[in-house]
């Protein structure tokens, strides 16, 4: 552990922190590490969003709420807390941006606090793609789903030496029926999904620190559900279903079904999510709060730092300005990371 990394962040804030920072070496010194205070902790994750070059939410990196619950000592005491996290994160549909810092010594295997169970069957996959191996081992810890495309997962959380098997309460789970106000886009089918995207699988590192274990959450953009989540061909594959149902001639690619089809998936959650009083965001009034971000960086005398690929939506990209500008794609800390230790 090097000073150099704690110096660093604490020029980041404001205020004198000469006392502290030698507080630090001397800390350093005798554990080979050192600890920071609840204030600081919460300073440092907020900046660790502000630093998010992926992310096009960054507008109100500001308001986020951090939950310190690094005094967790069981494994109940992480579910309590994970569980209070969603309660608090969704107030009713109003959704408040929030993270989680329990302890490293327990971690989760679940990439995001509430996803959907996959199943294998002969007509192909029932549910989500993406969690065939996490259902896998939540049915080797005695597990079982009802079945459906949309059964949420159980919590899967270690401490390194076992792993316990938590099933999430059904009103810590918010979900919102898709419907299109004017389509009957599924052919009847029940289209659904979660309010509440909350990633469980990124690190935060702030003064030369890594905490592991940090749920966070925020609002969906509309374009993760609906021209992403169920609309890719090795996730839901909604697409050939929502283009027949709007009598699309999807028989070759130049009538450009597959737009259609997207736009009206698309137009679909925002209206649901609308109806049912949840929060979230449309892509083209999320690059204009991405818009308003650079401007209030660039006059607090920041650059800010971007990924370009990530940062334009999947739907008309071209339509915003971000597609038309470069980024710097610097990594600055404090920031959030992949588990793998690494940025991307
Ligand atoms: C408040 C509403 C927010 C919106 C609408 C938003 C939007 C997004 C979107 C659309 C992505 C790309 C995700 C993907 O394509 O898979 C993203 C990435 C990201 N966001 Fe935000 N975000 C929000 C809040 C937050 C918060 C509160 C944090 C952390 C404190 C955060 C940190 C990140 C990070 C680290 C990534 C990159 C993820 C990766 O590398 O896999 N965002 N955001
Ligand atoms: N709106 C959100 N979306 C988001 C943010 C970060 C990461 C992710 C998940 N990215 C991985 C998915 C799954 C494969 C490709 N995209 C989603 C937020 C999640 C947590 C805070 S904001």
């Amino acid at each position: 552990m090097d000073m150099q990394a704690a110096r660093h962040f604490f020029s980041q804030l404001e205020g004198d922190y000469t006392e502290r920072l030698e507080a630090i070496a001397v800390e350093i010194e005798r554990t080979g590490t050192y600890t920071l205070t609840t204030d600081e902790l919460t300073e440092g994750a907020t900046l660790a969003w502000r630093n998010s070059n992926r992310c096009i939410g960054r507008l109100f990196w500001q308001t986020l709420t951090v939950r310190d619950a690094r005094d967790a000592e069981t494994f109940d005491d992480v579910f309590e807390a994970l569980v209070s996290h969603l309660r608090y994160a969704t107030n009713g549909g109003k959704i408040r941006s929030t993270m989680t810092v329990l302890p490293n010594k327990f971690r989760l295997l679940n990439a995001q606090l509430i996803r959907y169970a996959a199943y294998e069957s002969e007509d192909g996959i029932i549910g989500d793609p993406l969690s065939l191996t996490i259902t896998r081992q939540a049915a080797r810890l005695g597990w079982s789903g009802a079945g459906t495309a949309f059964d949420v997962l159980p919590l899967l959380i270690t401490d390194g030496r076992e792993v316990r098997l938590y099933e999430l309460p059904d009103d810590a789970v918010l979900e919102v029926d898709i419907r299109h106000e004017t389509y009957d886009l599924f052919d009847g089918r029940h289209i659904k999904w979660h309010a509440v995207p909350a990633i469980a699988d990124m690190e935060l590192e702030i003064g030369g620190l890594r905490f592991t274990s940090v749920p966070f959450n925020g609002w969906y953009m509309e374009t993760e559900i609906g021209a992403r989540n169920l609309a890719d061909s090795d996730r839901y594959d909604l697409l050939p279903l929502v283009g027949a149902s709007l009598g699309l001639d999807t028989s070759k690619e130049r009538t450009l079904w597959r737009d259609r089809a997207l736009v009206e998936l698309n137009v679909a959650v925002l209206q649901s999510f609308e109806r049912a009083g949840v929060t979230i965001v449309d892509h083209h009034t999320a690059a204009k709060q991405f818009k308003r971000f650079e401007k209030n960086e660039h006059d607090a005398g920041r650059d800010v730092t971007g990924q370009w690929s990530w940062l334009i939506p999947p739907l008309s990209p071209a339509a915003t300005h971000v597609f038309h500008r470069h980024y710097n794609d610097e990594i600055v800390t404090p920031n959030l990371f992949a588990r793998s230790g690494c940025p991307f």
